[in-house]
């Protein structure tokens, strides 16, 4: 029987919708010094695509169901961690060196360590080696001061990453930098940019120590601890009564043209309330699916998977704050070209004077 000779590290890696957390999984787990991590993904949302976008070279990917992690799938959590040490200890595994746990962007992170280090078996066997945050140089300002989660996520972080410092300009870095040296005093900031954000040293920070941290990562803790979680229980699509997760799915689209007319519509519509947009496109005559991104009003350039697991088809989640399913819907429906009642034809839209986006295909 293999006894661990240590808790096991869990680094958690968080950071607001669209910061760049798989981006910046995905490099590190290339390297050797990780092969024997496991990790665990938890999406937000009712349909998961983060497996897919997240590639490791064992077969050592957890995906946590729907929900988020901070609140209905926080007992899934725990479950997870005791069946992993289960199979470590009965040998059905590998040890494991270190559990990587990629949040949910909408995940508030205490209510997380708290489950872990309140946890007495779990307690015993796993030790939280810290919180990496990550915080986009683009969004990342006005999305600290619009989501107490974001917040939250910088304020607890022993080390905090700015991500996208290639698009954002130096100004707006180094007002962000100002924004979380004042949320969080003592974590190390990084640079995506630097050499050492791409090492697995990134993840490791010592032991989490809530009194280095602001006054009130103490006082959430225990908030949370006097609340039970019960306060948490909630529609797992519905983070607060602003925010909606929901997909759009379509089979085979003609052209990749349809998906990136839609994406400029809605950015250049709804831009401000849309936090987030991912998913796999299928494509007539083309068995790579298209990956494809956006974050408020930036679209990412697409990029490439290699093959579908299961049948092609086209799966979006889309996640918007005030903002309201319906319209996102009919727009998809519209650039999709499926008839409906009142719904103009993209031809009509995209031939429309009024509309704020000239785009043409
Ligand atoms: N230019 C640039 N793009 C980046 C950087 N980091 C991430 N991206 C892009 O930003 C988009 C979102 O990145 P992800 O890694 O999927 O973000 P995430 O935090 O995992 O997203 P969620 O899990 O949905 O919250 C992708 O298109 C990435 O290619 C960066 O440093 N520079």
């Amino acid at each position: 029987m293999y006894n661990p000779p240590a808790p096991i590290p869990v680094s958690i890696v968080t950071g607001f919708l669209g910061a760049g957390k798989s981006t910046l999984l995905n490099r590190l787990l290339k390297d050797p010094a990780l092969n024997d991590a496991a990790v665990i993904i938890n999406e937000f949302g009712e349909v998961g695509i983060d497996h897919l976008l997240v590639q490791s070279s064992g077969d050592s990917i957890i995906e946590l169901s729907n929900g988020c992690l901070c609140c209905t799938v926080r007992g899934e959590l725990i479950d997870t961690l005791a069946d992993l040490l289960d199979r470590i200890q009965t040998e059905k595994i590998k040890p494991v060196s270190r559990v990587i746990i990629e949040t949910t962007g909408l995940a508030d992170p205490v209510p997380v360590l708290l489950a872990i280090m309140a946890h007495p078996a779990i307690a015993a066997s796993f030790r939280i080696d810290g919180v990496v945050t990550l915080v986009d140089a683009l969004a990342g300002r006005e999305t600290l001061s619009r989501h107490e989660e974001a917040a939250r996520q910088a304020a607890v972080a022993d080390r905090l990453v700015i991500t996208k410092t290639d698009l954002a300009k130096p100004e707006a870095r180094d007002e962000l930098l100002k924004s979380l040296e004042g949320l969080n005093p003592l974590a190390e900031i990084v640079d995506v940019a630097d050499p050492a954000a791409s090492t697995p040293a990134l993840l490791v920070t010592g032991l989490f120590d809530a009194a280095r941290k602001n006054a009130s990562v103490g006082e959430w803790l225990t908030a949370e601890k006097q609340a039970g979680g019960h306060h948490h229980h909630h529609d797992v699509n519905r983070h607060d009564a602003h925010i909606r997760a929901f997909a759009l799915t379509a089979g085979r689209l003609a052209s990749p043209a349809i998906i990136q007319a839609f994406q400029h519509r809605l950015a250049a519509e709804h831009g401000d309330k849309l936090l987030r947009l991912k998913g796999v496109v299928a494509l007539a005559g083309d068995d790579r699916p298209l990956v494809v991104h956006g974050v408020r009003d930036t679209i990412y350039p697409a990029t490439r998977l290699e093959a579908w697991e299961g049948e092609p088809a086209t799966r979006l989640v889309v996640i918007t704050s005030d903002l309201a399913e319906a319209v996102v819907r009919e727009l998809f429906e519209t650039y999709l070209d499926r008839p409906g009642i009142d719904r103009p034809d993209r031809a009509a839209l995209d031939d429309n004077p009024l509309s704020t986006f000239g785009f043409r295909y």
